[in-house]
């Protein structure tokens, strides 16, 4: 097994009396496409806020490129290596496409807090700007405001946006959510096809998508893990099938 890029022990969130996460290990490797299911309320978005920093938890650790970051706060995570994408769109929406990269690249070179720096131009930033686009096929777009975007290209903006910062693993919360079915196909193409020095942690709820675009996944319920494996293997588990899937043998 390699070393995980991202990894937890023991992580637990409570909200008062309320168990969230419960000790929870998780481990993602480099260049994982990995996929977290699990019923509604099972604690997927929390986790996703306890590994970015957004929630603090209760006790447990999280380890990002084999540094302790439990304690960073979120914008830290961000310049070590950890982007997300949030389940309700955060686009601005009076920002064309182009603008909005160009302002995420020269944020990932401290550009925007450095006015000299800046003024002396960003020819490079507007070139990696435009290069980010051209691989998700949003070229056409570019001088489109986000808010005018289809949904689905908006979304995929989003994750050219947190791509942007050079992340080691990118977090998708529910990416296709509210996408027209014909688009989370082209959405989840454009993931599959990420580079592989990212590794992407996905939550989705359409099952279609996940054993087709998934390597690795892991059913949480109840905040805990409760099994992890390849998508042939998660598929055909009877255990899952009951909490989660639904048997069809039973209809
Ligand atoms: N800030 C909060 N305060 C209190 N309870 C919370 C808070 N955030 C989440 N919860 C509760 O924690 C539980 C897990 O919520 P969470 O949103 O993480 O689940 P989820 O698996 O992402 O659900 P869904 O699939 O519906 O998005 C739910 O019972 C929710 O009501």
């Amino acid at each position: 097994m390699t070393d995980p890029v991202l990894f937890t022990q023991g992580l637990c969130k409570s909200f008062g009396a309320l168990r969230v996460t419960n000790n929870l290990d998780l481990r993602i490797e480099a260049g994982a496409r990995h996929a977290l299911i699990g019923p509604n309320g099972a604690g997927k978005s929390t986790l996703v806020n306890l590994l970015t920093g957004v929630l603090k938890p209760s006790s447990g650790r999280v380890w990002l490129n084999g540094e302790d970051i439990t304690r960073l706060p979120a914008a830290e995570r961000v310049w070590k290596g950890l982007s997300r994408t949030f389940q309700v769109s955060t686009i601005f929406p009076r920002l064309t496409a182009f603008e909005a990269v160009v302002l995420a690249v020269c944020r990932r070179e401290r550009l925007l807090r450095n006015p000299s720096r800046l003024l002396s131009g960003c020819k490079p930033q507007a070139e990696e700007a435009w290069d980010f686009l051209g691989r998700f096929g949003l070229t056409g777009v570019a001088d489109r405001q986000m808010g005018e975007l289809a949904y689905g290209q908006q979304r995929l903006t989003e994750i050219v946006l947190a791509l942007a910062a050079r992340p080691k693993v990118l977090l998708l919360d529910e990416p296709a959510a509210g996408v027209p079915a014909q688009d989370s196909e082209a959405l989840f193409s454009a993931i599959e096809n990420l580079p592989r020095d990212v590794a992407v942690l996905f939550i989705e709820h359409d099952m279609e998508l996940v054993f087709r675009f998934a390597e690795k996944i892991t059913v949480l319920v109840a905040g805990e893990s409760f099994r992890e494996g390849v998508p042939a293997e998660i598929a055909s588990d009877p255990d899952v099938r009951r909490v989660y899937l639904g048997d069809e043998d039973d209809e």
